[in-house]
């Protein structure tokens, strides 16, 4: 392997540098390392001691490795690679966020192309929980780089035995597919929140995907990618599982309690910034469309379903 940093040391950052630390050493970026120096430990990722391998600085100066995997949420990835240019641009980039920027309405590979124009921008994304990554578990994610010969070398560096990467050139479907996903899976959140039953949240789940493969085919994607590991199967893992942010926030909207206020929620913003690219291509997508208008309480949850319930009766 050759070197490989990652940048942002929350739950995801961090689960990313404990796994490729048995190919080679990592250099795990924070902007505050918080104790984190002293304990081996990060409190987002509670019960994990950071190897040996991880070497953990909070200075950019120090981030030599070619490889550099890019671990802060969506919303603060513009910002973040603005100030961070000078240190970073050549390198290949390798986003981890899902979501769209909500100020520019652009994945994370037009942010990455925009501010460091001579460095390789590539996605990894795919199912996979930090607490997951970070135990060892078997996982399989999506490379997606528009540079064929670079997408197989970073595919390479960033396998290990328990972590498989398949590889794809279809970078507008792999980062749609983990951002859409997280739309639906506060809408299956809401469903079940609101105790509509498991039936209810298979069928937002499979219009969802639906209306996740109508916006990414006219943005250019191939529909095979959100068939694969970056869409149908990181949508199952966010929609089904309790480990979830965006499905717990989507089912205390449901339910009326309390979302937790110090979890990165991605499909928020997200859902408010594809709801603004669909309107204004008039694509139709339905469901995004009432997580937006619930997260903006302009609508509550019963209303919502009761308006999906109500669209003209269609064709599959
Ligand atoms: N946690 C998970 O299981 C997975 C997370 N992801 C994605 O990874 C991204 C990050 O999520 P998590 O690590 O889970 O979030 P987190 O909430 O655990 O950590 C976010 C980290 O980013 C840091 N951060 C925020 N703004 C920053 C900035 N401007 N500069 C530097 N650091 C900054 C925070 O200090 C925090 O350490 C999200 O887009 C998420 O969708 C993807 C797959 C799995
Ligand atoms: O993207 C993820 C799993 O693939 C993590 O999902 P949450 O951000 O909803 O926790």
């Amino acid at each position: 392997m050759t070197g490989v940093a990652v940048l942002g040391a929350g739950a995801f950052g961090t689960a990313l540098a404990v796994a490729l630390s048995g190919q080679g050493q990592v250099t795990l970026w924070a902007r505050d390392l918080r104790g984190m120096r002293d304990s081996r430990e990060n409190p987002r990722l509670p019960g994990v001691t950071l190897p040996e391998n991880v070497i953990l600085t909070d200075r950019l100066q120090d981030i030599g490795a070619p490889v550099v995997l890019l671990a802060v949420p969506m919303q603060q990835l513009s910002g973040f690679l603005r100030g961070a240019a000078p240190q970073l641009d050549g390198r290949a980039l390798v986003a981890c966020a899902k979501g769209v920027d909500l100020a520019s309405g652009q994945g994370a590979s037009a942010l990455i192309e925009q501010a460091c124009p001579a460095a390789t921008a590539a996605i990894l994304t795919g199912p996979s929980f930090a607490a997951d990554i970070a135990r060892g578990l078997p996982t399989a994610l999506t490379l997606a780089c528009a540079d064929g010969a670079r997408g197989e070398s970073l595919q390479e560096d960033l396998s290990t035995p328990v972590l498989r990467l398949y590889r794809t050139t279809d970078v507008t479907g792999a980062e749609l597919g983990g951002a859409l996903k997280n739309v639906i899976a506060i809408a299956a959140g809401m469903s079940i929140g609101a105790g509509f039953g498991d039936s209810a949240r298979a069928a937002l789940m499979t219009r969802g995907y639906a209306e996740m493969v109508r916006l990414a085919v006219a943005l250019g994607a191939r529909a095979e990618t959100l068939a694969g590991l970056a869409g149908l199967g990181d949508l199952v893992l966010t929609c089904t599982s309790d480990l979830s942010r965006n499905f717990r926030f989507g089912r205390s909207l449901g339910s009326g309690g309390p979302p937790d206020a110090t979890a990165t929620v991605e499909g928020v913003a997200t859902a408010r910034a594809v709801s603004a690219l669909a309107a204004a291509r008039s694509i139709d997508m339905p469901v995004t469309a009432m997580v937006a208008a619930v997260i903006d309480q302009r609508l509550t949850v019963p209303d919502a379903m009761a308006a999906l319930l109500s669209r003209p009766l269609k064709e599959e």
